[in-house]
């Protein structure tokens, strides 16, 4: 949903990204400092019990995602080893803030239930990455649906920074809500590869999707 704001977003970090770029920092520098700030502010702050501290630290490191990309393009050095390494590092850092919240349940709140409910946000958050990443590399053209990373992440950082602010059962709600909105997504990724994989060109069609690759359609 908030991916059509990619362009203002753009727009607004422009000169952040034109700063850096003639500072002389590399995108690759910012996708992994940005990784290392995620991974550091979620995992010692949420734990803690630090919520609206630690969603303002995550927040300004996950905001380097946009940038990294932003300057990629702008200085025309984008290239799939920036594509690899920013999609498998988003992977380490949301298992980060995911698992942040889950031990804050765990050991903060004393409640597994709600733990559990975290850990379900962050396999089906991971599953929905993974099903894209896989199509892809089949050939398959796969993205969208209700929760992509964008919208996980603005879910899980809101409810965090109004719970560090007393909001009563904010984080709860936003957690229940992230496991739903991304199992639904994952089933409506499965369902836009699935049509693909059995419409005419996916079954029939051997230079179609997953022919490239050698692998199964
Ligand atoms: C008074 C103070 C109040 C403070 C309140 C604080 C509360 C904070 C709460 C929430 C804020 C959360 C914000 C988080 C936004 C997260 C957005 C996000 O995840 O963005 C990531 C993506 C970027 O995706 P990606 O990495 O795939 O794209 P890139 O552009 O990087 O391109 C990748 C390609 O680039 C190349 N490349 C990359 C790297 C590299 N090293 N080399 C390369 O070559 C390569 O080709 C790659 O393929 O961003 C998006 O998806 C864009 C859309 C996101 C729009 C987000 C808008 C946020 C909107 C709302 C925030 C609401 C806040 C509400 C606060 C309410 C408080 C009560
Ligand atoms: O698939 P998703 O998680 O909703 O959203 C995102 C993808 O659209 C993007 O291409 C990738 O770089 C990110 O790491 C993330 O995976
Ligand atoms: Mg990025
Ligand atoms: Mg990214």
């Amino acid at each position: 949903m908030l991916e059509r704001f990619r362009a203002l977003s753009h727009l607004v970090l422009g000169p952040v990204a034109r700063w850096l770029i003639r500072h002389g920092v590399s995108p690759d520098v910012v996708t992994v400092a940005g990784t290392a700030g995620v991974v550091l502010g979620a995992l010692i702050c949420f734990p803690q019990g630090w919520l609206w501290q630690g969603v303002l630290i995550v927040t300004v490191f996950v905001v380097s995602d946009m940038i990294d990309g932003l300057m990629a393009k702008t200085t025309g050095t984008a290239s799939p080893w920036g594509a690899f390494l920013d999609s498998t590092s988003d992977r380490l850092g949301d298992a980060a803030v995911f698992g942040g919240i889950l031990l804050f349940f765990a050991y903060r709140q004393d409640s597994t239930l709600w733990a559990a409910v975290a850990l379900a946000g962050l396999v089906f958050g991971q599953w929905t990455s993974y099903v894209k990443a896989r199509a892809e590399s089949l050939g398959f053209t796969c993205g969208g649906g209700l929760a992509a990373r964008a919208d996980r992440l603005v879910i899980v950082l809101v409810g965090a920074f109004l719970a560090g602010l007393g909001v009563p059962y904010v984080l709860e709600a936003a957690m229940a809500l992230l496991a739903v909105t991304s199992m639904i997504t994952v089933f409506q990724r499965i369902e836009q590869v699935r049509r693909q994989a059995k419409g005419p060109r996916g079954a029939q069609d051997s230079h179609g999707p997953g022919a490239a690759h050698g692998q199964p359609v």
